[in-house]
């Protein structure tokens, strides 16, 4: 199914749109199952997110249950942490509870670099899984989980999530969560949602802004490659959006 995209003059009015789908999948998905399950990114998606969401009054915080579709293996006050880019922009001023915004588990993050070994990264992986089985396992009779909406952010290189082009992590059909160690972009250490995780969800909705993102947005909105990961996210079942500025979308033929 083709995408819906959705562009608009300015970050601010991008944000209420963007809002306005987070506040209906969350209605309809507390209306079916008692619970909205969400997965953020980091980058600049965050603040567009918050901009119109913190404000919002017709949410009902205290049933989300909140994911990141890919963190950095940095303590958990780090500038560089997404959870800490998205509790400053979101959680500081919005009363999700706590115990539902699942992050790594930030005692098993290696103060120093250099003690990063594989058993270091499986036990961060294996305890964020867990936290994914425990929210997911019971509702759903599937091999992944199934979020109800996914927040994607894209970087000018075509990578979503800790997803890089030409990484063999693109080929992972089997794993929930995988690490990776060489990211192009620092910090290197990483976690990401595969895609089989990425392509169950109900919704997932890019969101790229600025006109860093003209020349990769229209690689893969206008042409046929599928060598970027951003162009494999195909939800199977669910439906896929673009929320651009006017910047990020000047060169797209087909707005
Ligand atoms: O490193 C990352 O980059 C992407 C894209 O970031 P942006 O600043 O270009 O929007 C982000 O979606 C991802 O979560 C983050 O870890």
């Amino acid at each position: 199914m083709a995408p819906h995209i959705v562009t608009k003059p300015t970050i601010d009015e991008l944000s209420i749109a963007l809002v306005d789908l987070v506040v209906e999948e969350s209605r309809k998905a507390i209306n079916a199952r008692d619970r909205f399950t969400i997965g953020l990114s980091g980058g600049s998606l965050p603040k567009v997110l918050a901009t119109d969401l913190k404000d919002r009054e017709d949410v009902e915080w205290d049933k989300w249950q909140v994911f990141f579709c890919d963190e950095r293996l940095v303590p958990l006050d780090s500038e560089d942490s997404n959870y800490l880019l998205c509790k400053r922009e979101l959680f500081d001023h919005v009363p999700i509870p706590p115990e539902r915004i699942h992050t790594i588990n930030n005692e098993l993050i290696p103060k120093d670099q250099d003690a990063f070994t594989e058993e270091v990264s499986q036990e961060i992986i294996d305890d964020y899984e867990k936290q994914l089985i425990e929210v997911f396992a019971c509702v759903n009779a599937v091999k992944f989980p199934v979020f109800d909406l996914l927040l994607l952010g894209i970087g000018p290189d075509g990578h979503t999530c800790s997803l890089f082009p030409g990484h063999s992590l693109l080929d992972e059909s089997s794993l929930w969560v995988a690490y990776i160690e060489d990211s192009p972009k620092p910090p290197p250490r990483r976690i990401t949602f595969t895609l089989p995780v990425i392509n169950h969800a109900h919704t997932v909705a890019f969101v790229a802004t600025g006109a860093g993102k003209q020349d990769v947005l229209c690689k893969i909105l206008e042409e046929d490659g599928k060598d970027l990961p951003a162009q494999l996210v195909k939800p199977s079942h669910g439906r896929l959006y673009w929320f651009l500025d006017d910047k990020a979308a000047a060169k797209l033929t087909s707005k």
